[in-house]
């Protein structure tokens, strides 16, 4: 059914059913297949990186300095991978090169360890004596899932060991009465979302990375993505984890009890702790009924206030049913056309400045529609939207998704990409991109989009390539900015390598304190994904040598 409002405005139902396509089971998702193979290390100029600006040219150039050693940590020997086949056999324990490149290599392509080895363990029980050996020994190890996530978080910076938790991907329990789902941590999230899909049920967090990322990597960020808006953080979601401490320690957090006020809630540390503080083996979630009706709209904007309005609007007259909104301006949709294969723009007559993808999910399709309706109407009528589109079956909806759920994935195949994850006060979300704009005049291309719902800016910067001039123009500005407007420096994405020493701009000296000290306790040699998160406690520990 089609009910035209106004121009090239069509409104038409959707199911959930039609929504949102998941990928055939054992698909890979657009963003896994794009991994790029490791070409180039990134020069780092930002004298706050000063450390790492060494590691950045590892192996470059003589005359430069090449980080040598960690002194904390000991040097790999073979006795040591002797050690791991014994506890893993011979298929748990990876040295071969082509395989190490891809898992030193981060999804950006930006950052590159050099680790000679490779972890694949399948049960708790050998992620513990994996790791009990490594604090014996002092041998720093980085945690990975499914490595795609966007501050270098899930990469060695020297050659720590890399302990990838593919192989932990049991589904352990899901209860059909209470929607809780407990699974190890190496389980993909799209089969995840497959499996209690098929059971009535959604995992209430998707990212565009879903083919790729595991839950274990997303606890471990605290991953926000599309759903944040309607169901929250995994703060909220996750009731409980196991984990595995730096020294072995087999911390049993698995409840499955949506209340359980007894003393300190533990396993919120480990959330977004990005393996800093233990390693993630097996999540309990509660997911979100399934819903039976979902609606996607794609909308142009003219100006960013008209966005604003739109979405206060949205809130009012759509309420519980809202379930995304998300934004993205021209360049951001000009760069996906462009570089995306398979898109089409959704309002090809439309050439506005900014765009609105508005998805509702209920339980009563009539019901939603009427509203949706009634949104978009009074939204056209007070000249908030110019134009727009309602998906009319399951094949647009998620060619509307994919324009949204593609912009990453579009600017990565178009030279450096400069990323900023930023949450900024809803008013102001918009004028740091424009102000970006002003200072880089042409030397670069300012993206701006994300997840306006959740207050949460993605400014990336897009040029020919990585550039120290252009890095200071935008650094530390971008940060000072967000911290002068009360925002965060990272909204969803993590601190990782890339911002770690960035931290001070979204906490007070205090509460880096109590962070560190959380750091000594549970891993007081500080084996576990260092350089990540906090910044490194002293520099004197780098050992160079000029080459
Ligand atoms: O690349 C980015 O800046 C954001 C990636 C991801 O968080 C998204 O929302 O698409
Ligand atoms: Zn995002």
């Amino acid at each position: 059914m089609k009910l035209t409002i106004s121009g090239a405005f069509v409104l038409a139902k959707c199911t959930a059913e039609e929504s949102r396509v998941p990928l055939p089971e054992g698909s890979v998702s657009p963003r896994a297949q794009s991994l790029p193979a490791a070409s180039h290390i990134v020069p780092q100029s930002d004298p706050r990186h000063a450390c790492f600006f060494h590691i950045r040219r590892y192996g470059s150039a003589p005359g430069h300095s090449r980080v040598v050693k960690d002194r904390r940590f000991a040097e790999l020997k073979d006795v040591d991978i002797a050690h791991f086949r014994q506890i893993l056999g011979d298929k748990g324990v990876v040295v071969d090169s082509d395989e190490l490149k891809v898992a030193n290599t981060d999804w950006m392509n930006k950052y590159e360890g050099h680790s000679q080895l490779l972890l694949r363990p399948r049960t708790t029980q050998q992620v513990s004596e994996i790791l009990q050996y490594c604090y014996a020994g002092r041998l720093a190890v980085v945690p990975q899932g499914g490595n795609t996530g966007l501050v270098g978080g899930s990469v060695p910076v020297f050659d720590e060991v890399i302990l990838n938790l593919g192989a932990m991907n049991k589904i352990l329990n899901f209860d059909e009465a209470s929607g809780i789902l407990v699974c190890e941590a190496g389980c993909i999230l799209e089969s995840l979302d497959n499996y209690v899909g098929s059971r009535g049920y959604v995992m209430p967090l998707d990212l565009g990375a879903k083919g790729s990322c595991q839950i274990g990597g997303n606890v471990s960020t605290n991953a926000g993505g599309l759903r944040l808006l309607r169901y929250g953080s995994l703060h909220g979601n996750v009731l409980g984890l196991e984990v595995v401490l730096a020294d072995g320690t087999v911390l049993d957090l698995l409840g499955t009890l949506r209340k359980d006020n007894t003393g300190y809630d533990l396993k919120q540390l480990f959330i977004g702790g990005e393996g800093t503080l233990g390693v993630v083996t097996k999540v309990s979630i509660i997911t979100p009924p399934k819903l039976a009706s979902t609606n996607v709209a794609f909308l142009a904007c003219e100006d960013y206030v008209s966005c604003q309005k739109t979405f206060a609007q949205a809130k009012l007259q759509l309420g519980e049913i809202l379930s995304a909104f998300e934004f993205l301006d021209r360049y951001a949709l000009d760069v996906v056309l462009k570089h995306l294969d398979g898109t089409r723009d959704p309002l090809p007559d439309s050439k506005q400045h900014f765009y609105l993808l508005v998805e509702t999910t209920g339980s009563n399709q009539l019901h939603d529609k009427e509203k949706l309706d009634a949104f978009l109407e009074s939204a056209i009528e007070q000249g908030l939207i110019t134009d727009g589109a309602v998906a009319q079956d399951i094949s647009q909806a998620a060619s509307f998704w994919k324009v949204r759920e593609g912009v990453a994935e579009a600017m990565g195949k178009g030279g450096a990409v400069y990323k900023y994850d930023l949450s900024i006060p809803l008013k102001d979300l918009y004028t740091l991109v424009e102000d970006m704009r002003s200072r880089l005049k042409d030397s670069a291309t300012v993206v701006g989009y994300g997840h306006m719902g959740d207050g949460n800016l993605h400014l990336n910067i897009m040029a020919p390539k990585y550039d120290n001039e252009l890095l200071a123009q935008i650094e530390p500005y971008v940060y000072e900015w967000t911290a002068a407007a009360k925002g965060s420096i990272s909204a969803e994405h993590g601190l990782g390598f890339m911002k770690a020493k960035a931290i001070h701009y979204s906490k007070s000296t205090a509460a880096v304190q109590v962070m560190e000290g959380f750091k000594k306790l549970l891993d007081p040699r500080g084996i576990l994904n260092p350089y990540k998160v906090l910044p490194s406690p002293s520099e004197s520990h780098v050992i160079s040598e000029a080459t």
